[in-house]
């Protein structure tokens, strides 16, 4: 395929997995309303109406039933994804569906034994994460090339970044801390987004990484328990960024890089059951932000409206990119197949049918000069040089001058246009009242000439 012909505009790939039923659901004798045709590509739901039974049926790129194993899945969908990642390009995975339908599975499976026997061989129950990791590996290491892979691993919950690989300590005291300075996320200048003071960590193998992940799944883990939160309520990315040295025939030294962005996102049922509870509003309310936002994008881009959401949630701003931008983009849908899931069933299989007309404009990422990287890194080692003199030098938080006063000038721009934007509203309904008034006087006018006219035409009328 020519690079022209990649470069075209591309739907969102949507794939829908079923999981098998679960014990609780054997126990219970669940009935089925959920049939897979892996071949036909189609989903039946069906459902009893008014005592007739009626099967609704959905298509998607890829379907996976009960019996589909990770491998399949990964084997099916996700190879040709991590080659395009190899190629220059960014991808996304979203996996998309209530909870306990099997995101987590999917997405990272048995991470904790997902470690790299001595054959190299993953344990069958892995998921996309440690096997796209694998399939990373495995191709640098046989191009026999320089490369380098950085990764990072953050949770979005309330609306707040937590960063889970942080070496800090994990203590109540550090995360309640952590709650009430969560990682700002900010315009990084080139029309994107940066999460400041996200850890970056490179790798070096597949084992470092697994390490990584146990890491981040414990942080999150122990962060539910101290928090009282559970995972289906917040959003994980993991995000793996990969260099690759190439060399031009001229003999100049060029680097290419893609990212491959692994989203869990929260339950989906978290849209609807969070919003009735008032009294827990922040909390269930700003899940509902990012999920909420998240459709309404979708609905946007699918019904070309011009506007798209994308900065009224911390999930859109981080993924805007993979949702009608240049990005790669495929969601996993998942459910369940039995009869007590069917209400949020049927509105996964319909969120994730909609998602389907999404158009991304895939654009493979500029390749870099080595020396022009170069010189990026030593910039970012001057900055980084700055933040530690700084915080060595005092005590508390401290933050380079430029930093601050960069922070302090967009704070007072913000505030700016607060100031200018609530003058305008004053004016605005100024106008109102003036008009209001008018309205008013003209509507007394009118009143006041009808009634001249109704005298005229009764003085009229008795003069005939
Ligand atoms: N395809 C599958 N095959 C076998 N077991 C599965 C499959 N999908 C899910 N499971 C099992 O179902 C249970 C729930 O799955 P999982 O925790 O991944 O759900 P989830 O959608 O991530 O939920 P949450 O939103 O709460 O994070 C787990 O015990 C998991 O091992």
């Amino acid at each position: 395929m020519s690079r022209v012909d990649k470069e075209k505009s591309v739907n969102v790939q949507v794939l829908l997995r079923c999981r098998p039923f679960s014990d609780d659901e054997l126990r219970s004798n669940a009935p089925q309303v959920v049939t897979c045709n892996d071949y036909q590509r189609e989903v039946a739901v069906t459902q009893t109406i008014a005592g007739k039974q009626i099967d609704r049926v959905f298509t998607f790129d890829k379907v996976f039933g009960p019996t589909a194993r990770q491998r399949d899945l990964y084997d099916q969908a996700i190879i040709p994804i991590v080659n395009e990642v190899l190629e220059g390009f960014n991808c996304t995975i979203f996996a998309y569906g209530q909870t306990g339908t099997g995101k987590t599975y999917t997405m990272e499976g048995e991470c904790r034994r997902a470690k790299s026997g001595p054959e190299g061989q993953l344990p069958s129950d892995a998921g996309v994460i440690p096997r796209a990791v694998k399939q990373i590996f495995d191709t640098l290491e046989r191009q026999n090339t320089e490369y380098s892979v950085k990764v990072t691993f953050l949770e979005l919950y309330n609306e707040e970044i937590t960063d889970l690989l942080a070496p800090e300590e994990i203590s109540k005291v550090a995360l309640e801390e952590r709650q009430k300075k969560p990682l700002p996320l900010m315009e990084d200048g080139k029309g994107g987004v940066l999460v400041r003071g996200l850890e970056e960590e490179i790798v070096t193998n597949c084992s470092e990484i697994f390490s990584l992940l146990e890491r981040g799944s414990a942080k999150r883990r122990t962060a539910e328990t101290l928090l009282n939160k559970q995972s289906s309520r917040s959003h994980s990315l993991f995000s793996i960024t990969i260099h690759i040295k190439e060399a031009t025939p001229e003999g100049e030294e060029l680097i290419k890089c893609g990212k491959l962005n692994l989203v869990d996102l929260a339950g989906s049922e978290n849209i609807c059951r969070s919003g009735a509870r008032e009294g827990r509003a922040r909390e269930a309310g700003e899940i509902n932000k990012s999920l909420l936002t998240l459709g309404r994008v979708i609905t946007a881009l699918v019904e070309h409206l011009g506007h798209v959401p994308y900065r009224d949630s911390k999930l859109t701003r981080l993924l805007r990119d993979s949702l009608g931008g240049r990005t790669k983009t495929c969601i996993i849908a998942t459910v369940s197949p039995s009869v007590h899931c069917l209400e949020e069933t049927l509105s996964t299989l319909d969120y994730a049918h909609r998602a389907k007309s999404i158009k991304n404009r895939p654009e493979v990422n500029q390749k870099m000069m080595k020396s022009t990287l170069i010189k990026d890194l030593y910039g970012e080692i001057d900055r980084l040089k700055a933040e530690v003199y700084a915080a060595r030098e005092k005590v508390g938080v401290y933050i380079p001058k430029d930093r601050y006063q960069m922070e302090e000038n967009e704070r007072k721009a913000m505030a700016d246009q607060i100031e200018q934007m609530t003058a305008s509203l004053e004016t605005n309904q100024k106008q109102i009242t003036d008009l209001q008034e008018k309205y008013d006087s003209e509507l007394q006018h009118s009143a006041d000439l009808s009634k001249k006219l109704e005298a005229t035409e009764v003085n009229y009328i008795s003069y005939l």
